[in-house]
């Protein structure tokens, strides 16, 4: 039989299909996309979730000139295969083929980019501002989680939007979880919301008495059904959403096309900003991803038949270094605690979670609250580690200085995916903390070589009277340089080997490469001194002092962007020392975003691989 799918090339396709068609549709939608990230790897556990929601939307819809922003934007795949980008499937997530999340770049029928959490509703509202001022009249829905909406930006847009007198809708696409469980108050209010039988029976008793014991009653309930005063007859009285000056439509089955529409429609009716509380299914369709939704939540390769991953990794992670390292300084010092905001298995918190379920602190995805939360605990007397990626650390840069750094408070920033982390692209590649963080006074910034001193680094932060960060890489940790285990000093680098006039300053996860580089420059009998350089900040002054004697070249070497990092300190550093006559090659990455793809792909398109780097020394060395 043909598939329905196959009718459906380009935005507003859909339109065209019969009703009866939908649910056929939806499966064929489902399957398409287990088959396809099955083999791509990709977030497939939001995605099955919302593929009916995405179906109404695009029925309700005009595309482009309609504007739907995707919070997070791990589950706006059947979007895309809405807009035409069906046929580039096979290329999700992979180097120079889509991406795995909306990008205005891709299609104008992407309104928005997005990645990190809770944006969604303030971009949304800056649409509809604008459509307003500009006396359009196109719709703007924001699609939210559950998740997404325990972070501080949401709020700060639902408070915004209370005052809204124009058209916006909210989808709040509740399947109650994050990646992992949601926690906290508004997690628990949806779940009173989505229990709320009493509501809904009230609704739908009436409803049925209107339409079976009054006369003309069923042309009451339609008239005010299309009236503009439905939404009224929707709303859940005394509520959050409605106190705030929003209203209210829900809970409703978010696998319901029909539902979904009708809600649809009155919401559009409204003059001001809705909520449309929709109950959906993680993971719907497949059942290993409906049993274990968080496991498919972000997944690599695998086989349909059992769920199983087409390559199991052998060897330990920086991750599962830090999680382990971290329950045995839990074990000895109870003083400890860890916070995450929402990411206890990415972070490998999980562990210490297990062991010390008083002393692990989930606080949803928020950032900002995490570290300012983490200040709190410090200042009387606890030693907490936040665990949070590198990305999405951004977002407490203030949080960072006000709250930890002017304060000189012993906080932890264990700092998971520092660098290149690969197929999620630009919204999520690590490349920026040591330039944000480097210039603040009173925080140490750290990067381990190896996976033996990471848990080395812990320990020493651990016993330090002030904040420290240590930034480390996604993936395998490296096993090489067992035997360089000299005492970690505050501010003092490692010589790794000391030889030539040549000198190479590593920063963390580049000592590997540089090792790798090392090696081939002796092939060319060119001799190379090696430092790990430990320290960012304070960068280790008195070792470029003594190497300035007797080598004439610097290599610099961070996976972070070049400006404000740690080869712009060198260079600074030469330059007010009038040491110009030192030769410095900064090997750091491009200023710029970096799109997605493997790492190691990426790696050599940024001529940032070992090979790539020993021929542009040797270049400029004019070798
Ligand atoms: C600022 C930020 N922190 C953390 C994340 C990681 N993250 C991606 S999706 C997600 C959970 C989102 O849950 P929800 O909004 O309910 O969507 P669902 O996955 O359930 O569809 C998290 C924590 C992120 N993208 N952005
Ligand atoms: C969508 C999102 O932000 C997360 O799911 C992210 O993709 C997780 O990355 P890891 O797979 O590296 O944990
Ligand atoms: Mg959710």
């Amino acid at each position: 039989m043909p598939r329905i799918l196959d009718n459906i090339n380009k935005a507003n396709d859909i339109k065209s299909i019969k009703p009866q068609d939908y649910k056929r549709l939806a499966k064929e939608i489902r399957s398409f996309l287990i088959s396809n990230v099955s083999k791509t790897g990709g977030h497939l556990a939001s995605n099955l979730g919302v593929v009916e929601l995405t179906m109404a939307l695009h029925l309700f819809m005009d595309f482009p000139k309609d504007k739907l922003i995707w919070d997070v934007g791990h589950q706006s795949y059947t979007h895309k295969l809405l807009t035409g980008r069906k046929d580039q499937f096979a290329t999700l997530r992979q180097l120079d083929g889509i991406s795995g999340f909306p990008k205005r770049e891709e299609s104008e029928c992407d309104a928005f980019d997005t990645g990190h959490s809770s944006t969604a509703i303030s971009a949304a509202l800056g649409m509809v501002k604008a459509r307003d001022l500009k006396g359009l009249s196109n719709k703007v829905v924001a699609v939210i989680g559950d998740g997404a909406l325990t972070g501080g930006m949401a709020f700060e847009a639902l408070n915004n939007a209370g005052r809204l007198k124009s058209n916006m809708i909210i989808i709040l696409n509740d399947n109650n979880m994050s990646i992992s469980e949601n926690v906290g108050g508004m997690a628990n209010y949806l779940a009173k919301l989505r229990t709320n039988t009493r509501y809904t029976g009230f609704k739908e008793s009436m409803e049925n008495a209107l339409t079976r014991k009054i006369p003309g009653g069923r042309e009451i309930v339609h008239c005010l059904k299309r009236s503009k005063d439905a939404v009224k007859y929707f709303m859940l009285p005394n509520m959050l959403f409605e106190d705030m000056g929003l209203t209210y439509i829900g809970p409703i089955d978010g696998h319901n096309i029909n539902s979904l529409l009708s809600a649809l429609k009155n919401a559009n009716r409204a003059n001001k900003a809705v909520v449309i509380h929709v109950i959906t299914k993680k993971g719907k369709g497949y059942i290993p991803a409906e049993k274990n939704p968080s496991r498919f939540h972000g997944i690599d390769p695998f086989y349909i038949d059992n769920g199983e991953p087409v390559a199991k990794n052998q060897t330990a992670s920086y991750t599962k270094v830090f999680s382990s390292a971290l329950v045995k300084m839990g074990k000895k010092n109870n003083k400890l605690v860890a916070i995450t905001a929402a990411m206890p298995y990415g972070t490998g918190l999980s562990s210490f979670k297990k062991h010390f379920p008083d002393r692990f602190f989930d606080v949803g995805i928020a950032e900002e609250h995490a570290v300012t939360f983490a200040a709190g605990m410090a200042a009387e007397g606890f030693r907490p580690v936040v665990a949070i990626y590198s990305t999405f650390l951004q977002r407490s840069y203030d949080q960072i200085i006000h709250d930890v750094c002017i304060n000189n408070l012993p906080v932890i920033f264990a700092i998971d995916r520092a660098g290149i982390t690969g197929r999620d692209g630009k919204t999520h590649q690590g490349i920026f903390d040591l330039s944000y963080l480097s210039h603040i006074p009173n925080l140490v910034v750290m990067a381990p070589k190896n996976k033996w001193e990471l848990e080395e680094m812990l320990e020493f932060a651990l016993s330090y009277e002030g904040p420290v960060a240590i930034r480390y890489p996604k993936g395998e940790a490296y096993t090489g340089l067992m035997e360089n285990r000299e005492p970690i000093r505050l501010g003092k680098s490692e010589i790794i080997d000391k030889a030539g006039d040549i000198a190479i300053l590593a920063v963390g996860s580049m000592v590997k490469t540089a090792v790798m580089v090392k090696n081939r420059l002796n092939d060319y009998n060119i001799k190379v001194t090696l430092v790990n350089t430990r320290f960012v900040s304070p960068m280790d002054c008195e070792i470029l002092e003594e190497l300035s004697e007797n080598h004439n070249v610097f290599i610099t070497m961070e996976e972070n962007v070049r400006i404000g990092g740690y080869g712009q300190q060198v260079s600074d550093f030469l330059c007010r020392n009038n040491k110009q006559d030192i030769r410095h090659i900064n090997i750091s990455l491009p200023d710029k975003f970096i799109e997605h793809g493997g790492v190691s792909e990426l790696f050599e398109r940024l001529d940032f691989d070992a090979e790539s780097i020993t021929r542009k020394i040797l270049d400029e060395l004019q070798f």
